[in-house]
């Protein structure tokens, strides 16, 4: 199931979203060129990250290595959000002048075929889709200023769109992080819009896979700083160093992570905290016998639950606290009995990103995924496909929930929790 509140209409449900089957009888080498989707879905990878990160040489890099993908690579101005909406709204034909002459068919010498498209939007993408069956991949870079959550969300709910869109599947997010800037880009990116989180925070809060580059160029005790900020923001992403983007790319391509459970970095414990300007604690109360309980970095914060096995009327109870907090950005909480009667008071919320994995008590195991206030949970499918053939999906030993936004401080986890018992 999956549910949009845009515009204030009734959620409706939609089919859930089968990744592209890759078929299972290719051979198991990544670079086998029998790895083909055999599915109609052509799989999508957003490529974001901090202006000059290292980006392009990520791609480049992809696009010369023997993977057996013929992959398409959107270079555009995504980023600009205003223009997806502008054009998922005016565009009704491929043929829309704005995508014209925006396309560029490559013939690589590791033999894939690539294509790029060097104009934006959904025009392009329409476009390019038009050349379905000349590409199984898509790669989309965004602009280092772009916030990737809306233009997933785009993907991730994509059945209303004709042309094309519709056969594509997100597969996920890849963020590149400087590992010389990165931690100053963090510090002093602000954002002037309600939320006031800068992008390069919204960028690694929204990724599913993190990749901390240029680690030849910074000393070892800053990358594992930048290394630990990046987890306070997204316990939920793993975290890999690079130099020029070099990583194996089952990592970062096919890696399905929509239908798979999240997993989270054990390394991030609940006592973990970066304390900035934005905290709402004293800091002088702050010592190892007393941890805070949320991390914080510049606003945006994590938290994560564990639980058990969950009954329907423990799942029921979930769906309500989960619609109430990404669509009406609102929790109720405990309120602190010394300064109010009443016993229940709702506090503000933003999820960014919401990930997570529960087993009901008939033995089925679910996913949760959630993009701004678009979610889904969707039963666990035991065989995923993966490059080269199926995989088996490891299902978690217990269930947890993975929450990245604004106001996620102790009150809201132990609201959570309290629906969870
Ligand atoms: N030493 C070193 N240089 C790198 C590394 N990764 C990228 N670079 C260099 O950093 C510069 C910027 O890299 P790009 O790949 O263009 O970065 P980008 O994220 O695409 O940049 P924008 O599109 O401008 O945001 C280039 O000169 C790269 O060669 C790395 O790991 N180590």
């Amino acid at each position: 199931m999956s549910f949009n509140d845009s515009d204030d209409d009734v959620p409706t449900l939609v089919e859930t979203l089968n990744a592209s089957t890759l078929d299972p009888s290719a051979d198991k080498q990544p670079e086998s060129s029998n790895a083909k989707p055999v599915s109609a879905k052509v799989p999508l990878t957003i490529i974001c990250g901090f202006l000059g990160a290292g980006k392009s040489t990520l791609l480049k890099r992809i696009l010369t290595e023997r993977h057996g993908y013929r992959i398409a690579v959107i270079m555009n101005e995504f980023g600009d959000t205003a223009d997806i909406e502008a054009k998922t709204i005016n565009v009704s034909s491929a043929d829309d002048p704005t995508a014209e002459g925006s396309e560029e068919f490559l013939e690589l010498a590791n033999g894939c075929l690539c294509c790029s498209i060097k104009d934006v939007g959904v025009a392009a993408m329409e476009k390019l889709m038009l050349k379905k069956g000349a590409f199984d991949y898509i790669l989309l870079e965004t602009t280092g200023l772009a916030d990737p959550g809306p233009i997933a969300s785009m993907f991730w709910t994509n059945e209303e769109y004709a042309n094309g869109l519709a056969d594509i599947v997100l597969d996920g997010v890849v963020c590149v992080v400087d590992g010389v800037f990165g931690q100053k880009q963090m510090a002093e990116d602000h954002s002037t819009d309600e939320l006031r989180i800068g992008e390069s925070l919204r960028q690694i809060a929204g990724s599913d896979v993190v990749l901390l580059n240029k680690i030849d160029l910074a000393p070892p005790e800053s990358v594992a700083e930048t290394e630990q900020l990046i987890r306070k923001v997204n316990p939920a992403a793993p975290i890999y160093k690079t130099i020029k983007g070099e990583i194996d790319l089952k990592y970062i391509i096919g890696i399905q992570a929509f239908q798979k459970p999240p997993s989270v970095d054990e390394a991030v414990t609940p006592n973990s905290h970066v304390h900035t300007d934005d905290c709402d604690h004293d800091h002088d109360e702050h010592d190892e016998k007393k941890p805070p309980t949320h991390y914080e970095v510049r606003g945006i914060s994590s938290l994560q639950v564990r639980c058990g096995i969950l009954d329907q009327a423990h799942i029921d109870k979930l769906d309500a606290w989960i619609r109430n907090a990404l669509w009406e950005n609102r929790v109720s909480v405990r309120s602190d009995e010394k300064i109010t009667s009443d016993p229940v008071t709702e506090v503000q919320v933003q999820i960014l990103r919401a990930k997570g994995a529960f087993t009901s008590k008939e033995g089925k195991h679910f996913v949760f995924q959630g993009v701004r206030s678009i979610y889904e949970i969707s039963e666990l499918e035991r065989k995923a496909p993966g490059v080269g053939g199926d995989t088996d999906v490891d299902v978690p030993e217990e269930g947890k929930i993975v929450l990245i936004g604004t106001g996620l401080d102790d009150r809201v986890r132990k609201s959570l929790e309290s629906v969870l018992r």
